[in-house]
């Protein structure tokens, strides 16, 4: 199983609302998925202040406030720190990975789990919408959320095991399937100087498609790439500074509805977690085909 759920609101007004429509959507997916769970926020502005840079970090061992008054002593600039466990979130003024660089050097231990100008990412072990409740994701506003619920075939239960795995500059993937050849794909990226957090399968798709984004691929030529690498079955949700995309493997046994309106473009595993978006009587709802890279820019 695991349930995706995504929101990418076009419409400015609903943009308080993104927290709550997408706790909504959440919550309808925690049978698939009921032991830990992710969600990726674009553009809250108090996770994510405008013109600030933010990190996200799991299992730091130092007080959030500690570290920050530590970072803005060594970058000389105002670093604010957010304890939401196990996640905590730094903002300050500073270009993303030189604040992700310095809290390395600070807490070489910690895992950073989220970097960029516009994203936070929270994840944990435990109920989903207990998780969500803790984070305040019901609060956040935003322009596009994605989350996911997650029961584990590859990897242990861990809040590092969980998605989104967000490994590029305000990038995203949450995955519902398993990927059969992650492993040799996973040696061939270490090969060429790509490092890993995780055992998890997901994470080697958001590394490949990681460095395809790095070295100048658009997006859905990396989706297609992706397509032609790896075997297993995926439905995958991949979100970017401006993007939201969805792919599907080539049998598509994994679940995934798409529903579009004027005012959004929402994804899920299920239609229940569609169901109560505003306006979803008029959206034309469909079901991604088989490998076709869909997606939407802001
Ligand atoms: N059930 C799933 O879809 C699992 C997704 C992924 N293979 C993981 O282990 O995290």
């Amino acid at each position: 199983m695991c349930g995706i759920v995504g929101l990418h609101l076009r419409e400015p007004s609903l943009y308080p609302q993104l927290g709550a429509l997408l706790t909504d959507m959440l919550g309808q997916m925690c049978d698939r998925g009921p032991d830990s769970a992710g969600m990726a926020i674009y553009g809250d502005r108090a996770w994510s202040p405008v013109g600030e840079s933010t990190v996200s970090l799991l299992d730091c061992p130092v007080p959030a406030a500690e570290l920050a008054a530590t970072l803005s002593a060594s970058l000389d600039t105002t670093v604010t720190g957010i304890d939401l466990h196990p996640t905590t979130i730094l903002h300050g003024v500073v270009g993303a990975a030189d604040l992700a660089a310095a809290v390395r050097s600070v807490v070489p231990s910690v895992r950073v789990i989220g970097f960029g100008d516009d994203l936070t990412v929270l994840k944990g072990v435990g109920n989903p919408i207990d998780l969500a409740n803790r984070f305040g994701l019901p609060s956040a506003s935003g322009w596009q959320g994605v989350a996911h619920t997650r029961m584990a075939t590859e990897s242990a239960v861990t809040a590092e095991g969980s998605h989104p795995f967000s490994v590029g500059p305000d990038q995203c993937l949450v995955h519902n399937g398993s990927f059969s050849n992650h492993m040799s794909i996973k040696h061939q990226l270490e090969r060429d100087g790509v490092l890993f957090d995780s055992a998890n399968d997901t994470e080697v798709g958001a590394r490949f498609v990681a460095k395809q984004l790095a070295e100048g691929v658009d997006l859905d030529k990396a989706l297609l790439m992706l397509n032609e690498t790896f075997d297993g079955f995926y439905t995958l949700l991949v979100s970017t500074a401006d993007s939201f995309a969805v792919v599907r493997d080539a049998i598509s046994c994994k679940p995934a509805v798409i529903a579009e309106t004027d005012q959004w473009v929402a994804m899920a595993s299920e239609y229940r977690a569609l169901a109560n978006l505003p306006g979803v009587d008029n959206a034309r709802i469909f079901e991604p085909e088989p490998e076709e890279v869909y997606v939407w820019h802001r």
